[in-house]
């Protein structure tokens, strides 16, 4: 299912945090969003999942308005990936993924023998079967990465948002998330997912949506946005896009953030070298 984001805009404490974003995002692809910090990537995630009210502005999923439908109606489609703090710590692994099937379950109905084997089936897709019976608040911060995945997997969206899908996870665990989510999209899942590695976004995205400051400043495939020139304008870092040496996708290797430090950082260091 295509995502359409029209003029959406977001105000928040007198301030225009999202400002006039328009974006496709194409349906059965997995698009990164980038953009430095505060760029205003989560809470573009938290207005599709309709977490917080747009100002002004569409977003329609096929369509149909994601503000509008009907919060139950919603959560069967749209699932949104963060780590929550308020989640139940006590809970366990396997209690808190269950919850990803609420919007299934009929009124009063208790889960049945599919939603456990989706719950099942999710939990290993992460690689988080063997901690299933734990406590959250007794994992890691990339265990827990995990189980906040498989609770939107178990959630069974059509529409699967991710925000810093691979914070807190080792190497392997990254690759192994990525893999995942590109998995997903191949099987026909739109995703979104957040990420601030662009080697990352280059590597695994199909479309590539570029924020800062709010608003969208490129949008496209990673070979054609992902460029030194938008490296250094939007982050302030000097980089070269290399062809990755496998599968030829864009590398970007940073060779400095000269030009991201403040005039005074760089008087400083002639001042110490100085001395
Ligand atoms: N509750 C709030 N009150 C005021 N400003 C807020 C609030 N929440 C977020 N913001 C501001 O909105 C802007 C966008 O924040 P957001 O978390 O969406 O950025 P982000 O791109 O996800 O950043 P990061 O990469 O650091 O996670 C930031 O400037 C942030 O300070």
């Amino acid at each position: 299912m295509s995502l359409d984001l029209s003029r959406v805009r977001f105000d928040r404490a007198g301030r225009t945090i999202i400002d006039g974003v328009d974006a496709t995002i194409p349906a059965g692809a997995l698009t990164a969003l980038i953009g430095p910090n505060g760029a205003g990537k989560s809470t573009l995630l938290h207005l599709i999942a309709a977490i917080e009210r747009a100002d002004a502005g569409e977003l329609a999923l096929d369509g149909r308005s994601l503000p509008d439908m009907r919060r139950r109606e919603r959560a069967r489609v749209v699932a949104l990936s963060e780590q929550q703090a308020e989640v139940d710590a006590q809970l366990t692994v396997e209690a808190s993924v269950l919850l990803g099937r609420t919007p299934h379950l009929g009124a009063f109905a208790a889960p049945g023998t599919a939603d456990h084997l989706i719950v099942a089936q999710s939990l290993a897709a992460v690689g988080a079967s063997e901690f299933a019976s734990r406590p959250l608040d007794s994992l890691s911060g990339g265990e827990r990465q995990r189980v906040t995945l498989a609770r939107a997997l178990a959630q069974q969206p059509t529409l699967l948002l991710a925000d810093e899908p691979t914070n807190h996870l080792d190497l392997g665990a990254q690759f192994t998330a990525l893999d995942l989510l590109a998995a997903l999209a191949r099987d026909g899942l739109t995703v979104v997912a957040a990420l601030h590695d662009l080697s990352h976004a280059a590597a695994y995205a199909d479309h590539v949506v570029v924020l800062e400051g709010g608003r969208v400043v490129a949008a496209g495939a990673p070979v054609d946005v992902l460029t030194a020139e938008l490296v250094e304008r939007v982050y302030g870092v000097r980089a070269q896009v290399l062809p990755h040496p496998v599968t030829g996708r864009p590398l970007i290797a940073v060779a400095s953030a000269a030009s991201a430090m403040p005039a005074v950082q760089h008087a400083s260091l002639e001042a110490s070298e100085r001395a």
